[in-house]
């Protein structure tokens, strides 16, 4: 039975579709991207997933079941407004929450110990919210949306507000949830982060589904068109050559657009005629790339 089900869903507003026949599958062990410009329909979808608001037309299944109060308690949910108390300690207000989701206050204060370990800060147990800082926040918002062992966690822009360092960190940890067989649904407007922690995705524009499906599959399905070119010395007349579009000049080399594969084989050629190539690759599109011309053709 696969953790989460998400068949034909549609939410209306009045005579406003926010959601128009969205599906989509969370195995165990996979964290599932989810894309869309601002207003194409994620909050919604996730909302219907939660179980706060119900779909119009469509189902949800959670380990082929519909949704009920168990159901609420194998969920975990990190919202993209943070929503802690400020003035209440960090240890009462997870302990609380975590209640509220079945464990019993022990084991709560157990896995809340270990898991501010994990965060590397401790001392954090018996502090306000409001005594810390924003990024330290999100951690502890983290925690809230795990501390009752999930089976479905639900993750609006994860990352955000955090620096580099506490980014990978709780990308560590998401990564080892997943391992730990975790079905994580991800909501983000970076494609970075999905590109490396997502395994499918459904990318949704004013409302549906644009893109979907396996992101190294879609990828290859994109023409290969920029070529990156590292070189001990000056290339002269790539911008004369069949099938390029574009050369921007680095202080290592050049990155090159181009129309087709062929047009990569005679940059090649011009550049070992002139100088030492010390890296040539003909690039895949990013996510990026992929994100904004899947939005702008369904925009046309
Ligand atoms: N409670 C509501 N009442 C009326 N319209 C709504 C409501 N909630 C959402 N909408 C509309 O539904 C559409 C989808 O909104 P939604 O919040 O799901 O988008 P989103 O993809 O989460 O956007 P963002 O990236 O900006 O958070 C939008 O046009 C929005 O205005």
């Amino acid at each position: 039975m696969k953790p989460l089900q998400v068949e034909h869903v549609v939410k209306q507003y009045g005579d406003k579709t926010a959601v128009n026949g969205v599906s989509l599958e969370v195995e165990a062990g996979e964290i599932y991207g989810l894309l869309g410009a601002n207003g194409a329909g994620k909050t919604t979808t996730m909302r219907m997933v939660l179980g706060l608001i119900y779909p119009d037309q469509g189902r949800i299944s959670y380990f082929g079941k519909p949704y009920s109060a168990d159901q609420l308690r194998m969920m975990g949910y990190l919202p993209e407004e943070r929503g802690l108390y400020p003035r209440v300690k960090v240890s009462d207000q997870i302990t609380y929450l975590a209640q509220l989701r079945g464990i019993s206050r022990r084991d709560a204060e157990r896995n809340l110990k270990r898991w501010l370990e994990r965060f590397e800060v401790p001392e954090y147990y018996d502090k306000k919210v409001e005594e810390l800082s924003k990024g330290n926040q999100q951690k502890i918002q983290f925690i809230a949306s795990v501390i009752h062992h999930p089976k479905i966690v639900i993750l609006d822009e994860a990352f955000s507000g955090l620096d580099p360092v506490n980014v990978e960190m709780l990308k560590g940890v998401v990564k080892e949830l997943r391992d730990e067989g975790m079905a994580m649904l991800f909501s983000t407007h970076r494609m970075e982060h999905v590109e490396e922690l997502c395994r499918n995705m459904t990318i949704l524009h004013r409302s549906d589904v644009v893109l979907q499906g396996n992101i190294k599959q879609i990828k290859k399905r994109y023409p290969r068109e920029r070529v990156v070119l590292r070189t001990a010395g000056e290339v002269a007349g790539l911008e004369g050559l069949r099938g390029v579009t574009q050369v921007e000049r680095h202080e290592q080399g050049y990155d090159i657009r181009i129309t087709g594969e062929e047009a990569a084989s005679e940059i090649i050629k011009l550049a070992v005629s002139q100088t030492e190539v010390q890296r040539f690759e003909v690039m895949e599109p990013t996510l990026n790339e992929i994100f904004i011309r899947s939005v702008g053709e369904s925009h046309e």
